[in-house]
């Protein structure tokens, strides 16, 4: 589960002396999207600027969106499978297996049990023990353990083994540890069994071991006639191994045990590394969030710990059935199955496969009308259209969460600075016309990571002060465009009840809102259907703030009434 952030490659100050090199004139609408009529020469040019601008940011983030060949070269190896979206694998309560492990009690357990017959690695994990409704708070949890200081923003490594033995309470936490997947039993009894034995859980134990041989083991002798790079590899591994030693040496001296008594060794350290990383959060390790296993289209949140708490809330997102498996997403960000797939298996040894793509989930992970092959079913390895659409919203996510950070910190913010967020406006719009176009699927599942960033970026500019009317009344209305077409998209991926929606609707019912009273012929010139009468419009927008409204209500904010001494 464990995520490194990676550190942006383009900074703000390189973006603001591009846009300061291109701009020429006091845009008057830069976009000239939806402006009045007698500002068009002005928009016209202004326009042309942000166009040119918004393309050479858009190659700033990442190359152009190409396809390969000039074609998306696909198999269809899943047919479309008929289903409802929302069945999910129920367990008979009375066939599971209960266990309770000698863990510290969570803050807070809701309505879960802890099971231990699942058919997926480790075998555990919690279900729901009666019929749960959405926003359902069923655990807070603070962390066994935060991360070192040296950790933050690099690869998982030994730093963290190093402070969780210098922890005042090591040995209590070593011996939790014991019990993460990939346990210590059964670490232990992989060295005594056959490699080509089929259980599930000694298979991936073994993937997940080779994968740190590979990256740590090393000969003992660095050679002579090597790069610079290959050398430098090799003394990296040679400094791990060290390292590794050093760590059995300060557990001995601290006399910090396994729970059995016998001394930690070097596999125990390597063991303890696996562990944290297949069952480490960003924000910490926690116990029993550790036991929530994944799924792609998840009924649980964790929700990170916010200003002045140091715990962590995991909630329902949708009605969990009795027995139902409780799931998150390990992955931070929403991405195409092609790439969930690819980074489960990077991250965890796991593959989930594809038969779980079912109904308008499944459509919403077509090219064309193909599923793009996978390079864990030995499809190409090359770069895919769906990895370049991601690497680009990723990157201009990146600018966003940059410049926004700098327009919060400085106190005095020049209307300069507001260039840098509406050429990134038009580069997301860019980037969201060409994925559409090039995916040929209007509801690919890409296209919500962008129109989500599109409203984000809405948000900041709309601050502007300097803003005129009409750029204003542009910016109202493709946030407006936005939200109405992201809240479907989010509603077959996430379900009706879960508070992204809530968020969504919110923006809409406040974009629509602003307009109805300033302009409602801008609201005209969107053309959607059905959409061109005062009426229509005010109706809808009470009906998606009351659908805010009734989201909301179902996440309370009642975790502080059980963190209370
Ligand atoms: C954080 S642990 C979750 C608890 C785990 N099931 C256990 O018994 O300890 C993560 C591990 O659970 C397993 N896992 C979680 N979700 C899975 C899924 N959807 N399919 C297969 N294995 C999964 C994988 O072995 C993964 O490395």
């Amino acid at each position: 589960m464990f995520n490194t952030p990676h550190s942006p490659t383009y900074t703000y100050k390189q973006l603001i002396k591009q846009v300061q090199m291109e701009k020429e004139e006091q845009d008057e609408d830069p976009f000239g999207l939806f402006g009045d009529d007698d500002d068009d020469d002005d928009e016209l040019a202004a326009s042309v600027n942000a166009m040119a601008m918004a393309s050479s940011l858009v190659e700033a983030a990442n190359e152009k969106i190409v396809l390969p060949h000039g074609n998306v070269t696909t198999t269809t190896t899943f047919a479309k499978r008929p289903g409802n979206d929302n069945e999910r694998q129920r367990e008979d309560l009375s066939s599971l297996k209960t266990l309770d492990l000698a863990w510290p009690d969570p803050i807070y357990k809701g309505k879960i049990l802890l099971v231990s017959s699942l058919p997926l690695g480790g075998g555990r994990g919690y279900v729901a023990s009666e019929t749960l409704p959405p926003g359902n708070l069923i655990l807070i949890e603070s962390p066994m353990m935060e991360w070192p200081e040296e950790q933050l923003g690099t690869k998982l490594g030994l730093v963290s083994i190093k402070h969780l033995l210098e922890t005042s309470n090591a040995s209590q936490l070593v011996h939790d540890i014991e019990d993460f997947h990939p346990t210590k039993e059964h670490v232990d009894s992989h060295h005594h069994i056959d490699d080509t034995t089929d259980n599930e859980n000694y298979e991936q134990i073994s993937r997940m071991i080779q994968t740190l041989e590979l990256e740590y083991s090393s000969s003992s002798e660095v050679e002579e006639d090597i790069g610079t790079e290959e050398r430098h590899h090799q003394q990296q591994q040679q400094q791990f191994q060290h390292d590794v030693v050093v760590l059995v040496e300060i557990a001995r001296e601290k006399g910090i045990c396994s729970r059995d008594g016998s001394a930690l060794t070097a596999i125990d350290i390597l063991r303890m590394l696996l562990a944290l990383r297949y069952n480490g959060l960003e924000s910490g390790v926690y116990r029993h969030v550790a036991m929530l296993n994944h799924d792609d289209y998840p009924n649980c949140t964790k929700l990170f710990p916010t200003d002045g708490t140091s715990y962590s809330e995991v909630r329902t997102t949708r009605t969990v059935q009795a027995g139902e498996n409780l799931t998150i997403s390990y992955l931070s960000r929403v991405v195409s199955h092609a790439s969930r797939r690819k980074l489960l298996w990077e991250q965890h040894r796991f593959d989930i496969g594809a038969s779980h793509l079912k109904g308008e989930r499944y459509r919403m992970e077509l090219i064309g009308n193909k599923l793009p092959p996978s390079p864990l079913d030995g499809g190409s390895v090359e770069q895919s259209l769906t990895d370049r659409i991601e690497s680009a919203t990723e990157e201009l996510e990146k600018m966003r969460t940059e410049i926004e950070a700098s327009i919060q910190l400085s106190p005095t913010v020049s209307a300069e600075i507001y260039e840098i967020p509406k050429a990134m406006e038009q580069s997301v719009l860019e980037l969201y016309q060409e994925s559409k176009q090039q995916l040929e699927n209007v509801d690919h599942i890409v296209l919500i990571p962008i129109l989500s960033l599109h409203l984000e970026i809405c948000a900041t500019v709309i601050k502007d002060n300097s803003l005129s009317n009409s750029m204003q009344l542009g910016v109202l209305a493709r946030q407006t465009l936005s939200a109405y077409r992201l809240l479907p998209l989010q509603k077959s991926l996430l379900g009706a009840d879960h508070f992204d929606i809530a968020r969504t609707s919110l923006d809409l019912a406040n974009a629509v809102s602003e307009l109805l009273s300033r302009s409602v012929k801008t609201l005209y010139e969107l053309k959607l259907p059905s959409m061109n009468t005062f009426g229509v419009w005010s109706s809808f927008e009470q009906r998606i703030r009351k659908e805010h409204i009734r989201i909301k209500a179902l996440y309370p904010h009642d975790a502080e009434q059980h963190t209370k001494p």
